[in-house]
């Protein structure tokens, strides 16, 4: 590959005179941008790499770049620029900016993700195993890559960017990055070397080096087989219960799957006892969580005290000495992220958990329950975005996933409600934030849960 190291970021700060005054626009639009609603005060780069001198047709730089907002060290965004004189039409929904300043005055800067490309040096620089300046990358002997693979991006909005090649593999950027193990990488190795085919095994991936002051290096993008011809879970139950069909028989399946991972995830990686110790600082972030969204949602606010009653029955039941085990989990498990092959499998994706959670409490052993109860808020989610809602449909389907669950696992989650309503109230509480922030349109469909978790006793 043609790919050159020309620039170091902490040796090149033209580059930002270039590119500040259109990231500061053209970042907070992007879906994957964490700090929506402040503004940005300024830009350093952790790292600069030129993957295309810029001249070619395109030019092509990868950087990592903090952006910073009010105090504190800001978010690290990562970015493929891409460099043209002019953009082809076909690019246009691609545009970050024409430059006026800088040493690309005079050029027009692209996100070029868009492009084929740089897609296609990306894929090469994976398939190689190449180290390109402070990018490298590593990939499992066992998997063949071919070369020339055709990318497409993958529209619609997401957490972070993808690109298919050829519909053989899928390539995730990550977006918002942080130096440390990503479990949306530890998590699929772990369960690839367990056997477990319940989640593509990542084909190769590509890590950043530490910027100043930081020890550990970055992940920044996983390569993984691409399961063709797929439907996520969500599209599915939408349609199904479109069509008035029970999904029973696929909640059920995808019980069996979620059980499956988490029994591969406990054998490959550490678990632990939870006693009192460990659950009073667990119900104490539980209540921080629903006390920050009560100030940030007021429709939250007149259930709050009714929502804690969840967390204070765990803290009770932990003092009297009951005691729960621990493990990794998949940590943001919904509809979404359950894909269902043409020839009926279900597979999980997305480990990365709940980006907006530091990476330190992400990787922590928690109760499977936590999951569990992402999937039940799920079909929750779908039967109440449905009109008219479909409380009866989400019953069926919550009770046969947690069926489903219990052939494989051995218990069923229903058997410690105290435990499964505080994971389901806090998930609520999540999306409650969430659709407030991305959303606003769906913030009844988690506000309704927020009412029945509030008084659990109505029918
Ligand atoms: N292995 C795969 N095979 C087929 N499609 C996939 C695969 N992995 C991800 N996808 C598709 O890409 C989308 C985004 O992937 P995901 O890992 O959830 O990224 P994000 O973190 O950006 O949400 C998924 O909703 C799914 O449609
Ligand atoms: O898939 P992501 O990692 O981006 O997860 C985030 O976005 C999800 C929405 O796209 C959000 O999920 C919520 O909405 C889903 C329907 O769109 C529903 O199936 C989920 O149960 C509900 O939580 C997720 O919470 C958020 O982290």
């Amino acid at each position: 590959m043609a790919a050159t190291v020309t620039v170091s970021g902490r040796t090149d700060p033209g580059l930002l005179i270039s590119l500040d005054p259109l990231l500061r626009e053209w970042l907070p639009r992007q879906r994957w941008f964490a700090g929506k609603g402040r503004p940005i005060s300024g830009f350093s780069l952790v790292a600069a790499t030129e993957l295309l001198p810029v001249g070619t047709r395109p030019g092509l730089y990868h950087l990592l770049v903090r952006a910073r907002q009010q105090a504190g060290p800001g978010d690290c965004y990562q970015l493929l620029i891409g460099v043209r004189t002019a953009l082809p039409p076909r690019l246009a929904p691609a545009l970050i900016g024409h430059v006026t300043q800088g040493p690309l005055a005079g050029r027009t800067v692209f996100d070029a993700l868009y492009d084929s490309r740089p897609a296609e040096v990306l894929l090469e620089a994976l398939r190689t195993g190449a180290r390109i300046g402070g990018l490298r990358c590593e990939r499992d002997p066992g998997q063949e890559i071919r070369s020339g693979l055709v990318p497409r991006r993958l529209t619609g909005e997401q957490s972070n960017s993808s690109v298919i090649y050829g519909d053989t593999f899928i390539l995730k950027l990550l977006r918002r990055v942080v130096p440390g193990v990503n479990p949306d990488l530890e998590l699929p190795l772990a369960l690839a070397r367990e056997g477990c085919a319940r989640v593509p095994a990542p084909t190769a991936w590509m890590y950043g080096d530490p910027g100043e002051g930081e020890t550990e290096p970055y992940v920044l993008a996983v390569l993984q087989p691409y399961v063709q011809g797929a439907a996520d879970g969500w599209e599915l139950a939408l349609r199904e219960m479109a069509k008035g069909e029970d999904f029973a028989a696929e909640a059920r399946a995808l019980g069996r799957a979620t059980a499956e991972v988490h029994g591969a995830l406990a054998r490959a990686l550490p678990t632990a006892t939870l006693g009192q110790a460990q659950i009073r600082p667990m119900v104490h972030g539980m209540t921080e969580r629903l006390d920050a969204a009560a100030q940030a949602v007021p429709a939250l606010r007149p259930y709050a005290p009714a929502l804690r009653t969840a967390f204070t029955a765990l803290a009770d039941l932990a003092a009297e000495g009951h005691t729960w085990t621990a493990q990794r989990i998949h940590g943001d498990l919904h509809l979404g992220q359950c894909l269902r092959s043409a020839s009926g499998q279900w597979s999980l994706i997305d480990f990365e958990g709940e980006p907006a959670r530091p990476l330190a409490e992400r990787r922590m052993p928690q109760p499977a329950v936590r999951d569990v109860a992402g999937m039940l808020r799920s079909f929750d989610y779908a039967a109440h975005s449905a009109d008219p809602a479909s409380p009866a449909w989400a019953r069926t389907c919550r009770a046969a996933y947690c069926s489903g669950y219990a052939e494989v696992a051995g218990a069923d989650p229903r058997t410690d409600p105290v435990l499964l309503r505080a994971h389901e109230t806090d998930k609520a509480v999540y999306e409650v934030v969430y659709e407030a922030r991305h959303r606003p349109d769906w913030l009844p469909v988690p506000l309704s849960a927020i009412h029945r978790l509030a008084a659990p006793d109505l029918p």
